[in-house]
């Protein structure tokens, strides 16, 4: 899955000029099935991760390699098929949703660089909103006229509809209401229990990262603790090592 070797991002600040170091030397693993939650204060580096992770932005140094290809290298042609088939992305607000669509349309429409025939889109759309739990009635509304809990579920489909092997989300639960709060976080809890999805979730809910198998702290872009959680089993049930920390501790942590 991932491999993360010394990735470190710079910035040019827009403020006086100087650099920006948002990431410092991370090393990561990630295996298949894994769900990992990245904490840390603002400004510690966790959207510029997960913008890594998932090929928005190329590191300045370092190598992102996944599934076998590193995104910080390969061409922008293959990067963007590697979006398009292998990862979700789920920036949280419910803001990323394409604007004069239906629930339906704005997801089916993930599924357009696939080359798909738009039945089959449809179809897939329907099935991956049934399994977040957004009601039939609403796929013919325009996204827009969702609550903001509805719309988070709504871009959580749009970005499983692919069937990707990773999800990445950036506060998926920030802002919302506790009811909303709770249904997006089942979401999760199913994701990472039933499905064994590999998710990378940066968050501050302690109810979302109660359920994720790990844990990594950042600070000032580095990662200085990786914990897993106390019953969760590893990520593969090969022989193959679950995790394999580069920086911090791999520590149990206590329910
Ligand atoms: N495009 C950019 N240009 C300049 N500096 C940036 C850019 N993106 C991020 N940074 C800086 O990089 C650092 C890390 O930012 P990042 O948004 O990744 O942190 P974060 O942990 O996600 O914070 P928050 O929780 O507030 O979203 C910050 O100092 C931020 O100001």
């Amino acid at each position: 899955m991932y491999h993360l070797d010394g990735v470190t991002k710079c910035y040019r600040s827009a403020r006086d000029g100087g650099v920006v170091r948002a990431l410092d030397g991370v090393g990561l693993f990630v295996e298949d099935g894994d769900g990992l939650v990245v904490r840390g204060p603002a400004g510690a580096g966790k959207s510029t991760l997960l913008r890594i992770l998932g090929g928005l932005e190329r590191p300045t140094r370092g190598s992102v390699v996944l599934n076998g290809t590193d995104l910080a290298t390969v061409t922008e042609c293959r990067l963007a098929r590697i979006r398009a088939e292998s990862v979700g992305i789920a920036l949280g607000t419910g803001g990323d949703l394409p604007p004069g669509l239906t629930v339906r349309q704005s997801v089916a429409g993930a599924l357009v660089p696939l080359g798909l025939r738009p039945a089959d889109c449809r179809e897939l759309a329907d099935r991956a909103l049934a399994e977040v739990g957004v009601p039939d009635e609403q796929l013919t509304w325009p996204t827009h006229e969702l609550d903001a809990g509805s719309q988070r579920l709504v871009a959580l489909a749009r970005a499983l509809v692919k069937r990707p092997s990773v999800l990445l989300a950036d506060q998926p639960t920030a802002g919302l209401p506790a009811g909303a709060r709770a249904c997006v976080v089942a979401v999760f809890a199913r994701l990472w229990s039933e499905r064994r999805l590999s998710c990378v979730v940066a968050t501050e809910d302690d109810a979302l990262a109660r359920h994720a198998p790990r844990l990594a702290t950042l600070s000032r872009g580095r990662v200085t603790a990786l914990t897993r959680r106390r019953g969760a089993g590893p990520a593969v049930p090969s022989g193959r090592p679950a995790t394999r920390p580069v920086q911090g501790r791999d520590d149990r942590r206590d329910e």
